[in-house]
């Protein structure tokens, strides 16, 4: 476990780790502001029990002497009122210091959340298209929890108690050294008894917290994404008895890794009790029974004993609560060290021009070999495209023929295995890259909608200040979106997708478009972006597209080859290849699967 937090200090940011440093300069004030307190009592205690000691010339009576008081009430008096200035002395520093450390110990989770979310949100589209969105969002809200409520938390805690609980007892080795060693004895060696035996229950707890964590996540994910397959194929039942199961295992072993922690504590109390027993007989023993003199000495065992004990209680508490939570560390370790090198600070949004690279002359894919995972087969083999600047070029061939692969490595999502991708003859990299992605406007598959309003979803991403009004109107009529806009009483501000009106699949593409033309992009590229458009619809949609024929440069994939007859060029894909290219009448002159694809659309 030692190597586990050692790694996490690594993790922290040289920030972060010198605010803990000096945290634990407040943790050692707090230490030794409580062993004041304690301290500060037991000559109060000696004076209350025997009046007395307050004549002759012991240490007492000169302090009463100097002090100048009137009588020695007056002096017990003062006394009572500088101890009671010490105890709230050391409340106040404690106060201050658990609410440092309470504050630095959220901040640093909250830290951990934004450092992942920045990790995520940068990471290149194979990474995003292979995992699950779900799995990511359990790590940068649950796991996160986890490490700040029950290790970061726990961690500050536990130093906080035991530079409290090495303070106390020095105060009772001072006092008594043989008290001291069968105490310590005693109790560490209950709690050392105690942490093993529930060492390996804490670990597989936490595995188990885990496990269920991500699973019920899934299946959220999966339940609420997939509820219309879900509602006509009846298979709640499925969904709940596995969230039920998992939920419960969860609940179950979270319980039990508190409960391991806290429960023990009665069990301590009574070898507590026992302690304070055998300590007032031992004390009676050695100090022939007289009780005047045990009161000081016991106040001082007693308070120091009431501070000493919870202290152990809490380091034996946070040391099974971090045992317990290791796996949320295990979770995200990997993430954690990729994510260590960049910037954690919010990029600010460039509201100025941005570069763009404008094709001129040409783009084109050389010969580009490109698979998704080095064991699996090429998803285009030898590819070589040219797309003319300015021109419409059409993409058909069958399902996972490879169109979109063809259509990622165009947006510079994906890079080749081998071959490249080249604008005016040039191959695409470094600032170029970003350059040429400022210069794209792309209509997917399926249209993600944000849950804002339909003018927010135009402008996918800006913040709604910056929008450019005029812009989004323009791009909504050229998306034929007018028709839909007039019937909504609230326009352009209806607010769509989870907690707005629903749209249907054509509406939503129609606003995927206008997107796509918010920017006015110089090269447009569209994904099936019409297909689920009705006849009509799409005929003007992509007159509305071929109107830019000449000025932009445009490429689209289609089913239907009515979308793609217009265009200057028209590739077909098979299996990852590029198998014949021509005009829409060359190839139906010529290619015989093209025929029949044609007499099928
Ligand atoms: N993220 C991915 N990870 C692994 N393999 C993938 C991934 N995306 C696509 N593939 C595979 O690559 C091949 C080409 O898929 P692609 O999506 O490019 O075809 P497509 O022609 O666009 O199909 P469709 O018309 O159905 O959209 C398919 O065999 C597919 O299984």
């Amino acid at each position: 476990m030692l190597g586990n937090l050692k790694e996490l200090y690594c993790l922290l940011t040289g920030q972060q780790r010198r605010q803990l440093l000096s945290l634990q300069v407040l943790v050692v004030l707090m230490a030794f502001a409580e062993v004041a307190g304690v301290v500060a009592i037991g000559p109060f205690m000696a004076m209350v029990g025997d009046i007395s000691r307050l004549q002759g010339d012991g240490l007492l009576a000169q302090a009463y002497l100097l002090s100048g008081a009137s009588s020695p009430n007056q002096f017990l008096f003062w006394c009572g009122i500088a101890v009671l200035g010490i105890l709230a002395l050391a409340a106040a520093v404690s106060m201050y210091t658990v609410w440092r450390l309470s504050l630095y110990g959220h901040q640093l989770g909250a830290e951990l959340s934004i450092r992942l979310y920045n990790h995520y949100m940068r990471q290149p589209w194979l990474f995003h298209s292979a995992g699950s969105s779900a799995d990511l969002t359990n790590k940068i809200v649950q796991e996160c929890n986890r490490i700040t409520d029950a290790l970061i938390s726990p961690l500050m805690q536990m130093n906080a108690k035991i530079g409290v609980a090495l303070c106390m007892i020095l105060v009772i080795v001072l006092l008594n050294p043989l008290v001291a060693l069968v105490g310590v004895c005693l109790f560490l060696g209950a709690y050392l008894l105690l942490y093993r035996t529930v060492r390996q229950r804490l670990d597989d707890h936490g595995d188990t917290i885990s496990a269920t964590q991500q699973l019920r996540f899934k299946l959220m994910a999966e339940g609420f994404g997939g509820i219309k397959d879900v509602l006509l194929t009846d298979r709640q039942p499925v969904f709940i008895n596995r969230f039920e199961s998992a939920s419960r295992r969860y609940g179950r072993a979270k319980g039990l890794t508190k409960a391991l922690s806290q429960a023990p504590r009665y069990a301590m109390e009574l070898v507590a009790y026992g302690a304070v027993i055998l300590l007032v007989l031992y004390l009676l023993a050695s100090h022939h029974g007289q009780l005047g003199t045990i009161l000081p000495l016991l106040s001082v065992y007693a308070l120091a004993g009431f501070k000493l004990l919870p202290a152990l209680q809490q380091i034996y508490a946070s040391v099974s609560i971090m045992r317990g939570n290791l796996a949320a560390f295990d979770a995200l370790r990997m993430d954690l060290y990729a994510s260590r090198e960049e910037e954690t600070a919010p990029p600010t949004l460039d509201t100025g021009p941005r570069p763009t690279l404008v094709p001129r002359q040409a783009v084109e894919l050389c010969h580009v070999t490109f698979r998704y995972r080095p064991e699996s087969a090429p998803a285009l083999h030898d590819v070589s495209l040219r797309i003319p600047a300015h021109k419409v070029i059409g993409l058909v061939g069958a399902s996972g023929s490879g169109k979109s692969t063809a259509i990622d490595l165009l947006l510079g999502l994906i890079t080749p295995e081998q071959g490249e991708l080249r604008v005016d003859g040039e191959p695409l990299a470094g600032p170029r890259r970003r350059a040429w992605q400022n210069s794209l406007g792309f209509v997917p598959q399926a249209i993600f909608l944000a849950d804002a309003s339909i003018r927010e979803n135009i402008a996918f991403g800006l913040p709604p200040e910056q929008i450019d009004e005029a812009r989004v109107r323009r791009a909504a009529r050229m998306a034929h979106l007018d028709e839909l806009l007039i019937h909504l009483p609230d326009g352009l501000e209806t607010r769509v997708g989870e907690r707005g009106i629903q749209l249907s699949g054509g509406q939503r593409q129609r606003i995927g478009i206008a997107r796509a033309l918010y920017d006015d992009a110089e090269v447009l590229i569209l994904d099936e972006a019409t297909s689920a458009l009705d006849g009509i619809t799409e005929k003007l949609v992509m007159d509305a597209i071929h109107d830019f024929s000449g000025k932009k440069t445009i490429i689209m994939i289609a089913h239907r080859l009515a979308t793609v007859r217009q265009c200057d060029a028209i590739y077909m894909m098979e299996a990852g290849r590029i198998v014949d290219h021509g005009t829409y009448d060359e190839l139906v002159e010529r290619n015989s699967t093209f025929q029949r694809m044609a007499r099928h659309s």
